[in-house]
């Protein structure tokens, strides 16, 4: 596509050198200027487009900020974009509008729906997207959502990366995201410098649809944790055990991770607060048992993980944070009767 980097946006002058070999070690590359092996002298502005400013967009967006990128957001919900301008991004009014002015424009959004009207819809990226522009997907999604963008970008002349990530808003926030990405490796090489900022860690799948698939099968595990967790709490409980004691004794042995350690004390206070929405674990889990019946892969766990989460999601709990599933397995187990 002969596109250069994506550079972060400090101005030249104020970079002195060592900040620049430092930024360089970090394998984030200053723009060239117009006329560094061509004609001219001024900055070229670099823009990064991101569309979707929910829990993850709105922390991910704000990172490539804080790092100098200059970001044109929009947002469905506009005025949840006024955050974002506080801290300097500009607003696209419509995907196409973002798209028409971004060289990249980064997309995270809820399910398969959004994904597909964002690009499809009036107004969407494909009325802009074209020859030297990126489209890049962080949402969750399946492999066959995203071969029809790959598709439709690609037949426009632009270049496609599907790039889900693993990690919650504090690793949103923290720059601390493992990205699963795959699809254009020239487009994806030019983002690496932006993965490094929104996160730890970025794999390199292979063709569209790899990305999607190992961000379904992950979080298909993690959703039958966070059941299996659920359980055991309230059959400590039931027991006569201390569910906190049980915490701890996770915490030292062969099963310890960060996701019990972070959620564990707050589910036994009843606390919710969404960093993982319920509703979009569910899709996960839906999403992933549809991976399995296509490759015959009998799941009966993540079957009766994903019943909890739809039972979750019928009483309301969508919007709460995944762990509320608790409040489900706690009912199924019985109210204080033996
Ligand atoms: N939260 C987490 O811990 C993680 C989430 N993910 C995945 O990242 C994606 C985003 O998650 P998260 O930020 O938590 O979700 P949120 O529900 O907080 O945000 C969803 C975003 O999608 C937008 N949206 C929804 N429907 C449409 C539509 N039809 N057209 C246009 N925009 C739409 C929303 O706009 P509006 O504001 O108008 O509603 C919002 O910007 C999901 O795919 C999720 O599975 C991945 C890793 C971790
Ligand atoms: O998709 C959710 C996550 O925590 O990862």
């Amino acid at each position: 596509m002969g596109r250069t980097q994506l550079h972060k946006c400090i101005p030249a002058v104020a970079a002195s050198r060592t900040q620049r070999r430092g930024e360089e070690r970090r394998g984030i590359s200053f723009r060239k200027k117009r006329g560094e092996g061509g004609a001219g002298g001024e900055e070229v502005e670099m823009e990064v487009g991101f569309l979707g400013l929910g829990i993850m967009g709105k922390a991910m967006a704000t990172n490539l900020l804080r790092h100098g990128y200059r970001v044109t957001v929009w947002n469905r919900t506009i005025a949840k974009c006024q955050e974002l301008v506080a801290l300097g991004a500009t607003v696209g009014e419509t995907p196409a509008a973002v798209v028409a002015k971004c060289r990249y424009t980064i997309a995270m959004l809820s399910d398969p729906s959004a994904a597909l009207s964002v690009v499809f819809d009036k107004d969407g990226v494909l009325e802009q997207i074209g020859d030297g522009k990126g489209y890049i997907d962080m949402s969750t999604v399946d492999a066959a959502t995203s071969s029809k963008i790959s598709e439709a970008v690609k037949q426009k002349g632009g270049a496609f990366v599907e790039a889900p990530v693993s990690g919650s808003k504090k690793p949103a926030e923290d720059g601390q995201l493992v990205i699963l990405a795959a699809g254009d490796k020239t487009l994806y090489d030019e983002m690496v410098p932006a993965f490094d900022v929104l996160g730890k860690k970025s794999f390199f799948l292979g063709e569209i649809g790899n990305g999607a698939k190992m961000k379904l099968v992950v979080n298909m595990i993690m959703g039958s944790m966070m059941n299996s967790l659920s359980e055991g709490l309230c059959l400590a409980d039931k027991s006569g055990l201390s569910p906190q004691t049980l915490l701890d004794v996770l915490d030292l042995g062969a099963i310890a991770n960060p996701m019990f350690k972070l959620k564990g004390p707050a589910m036994l206070q009843g606390s919710y607060s969404p960093a993982f929405p319920l509703k979009h674990q569910q899709k996960d889990m839906r999403l992933a048992l549809a991976l399995g019946d296509e490759n015959a892969v009998s799941m009966p766990v993540s079957a009766a993980a994903n019943e909890a989460f739809k039972k979750a999601r019928s009483l309301g709990l969508g919007d709460l944070d995944f762990s509320a599933v608790y409040e489900v397995v706690k009912g199924a187990g019985g109210s204080g009767q033996a």
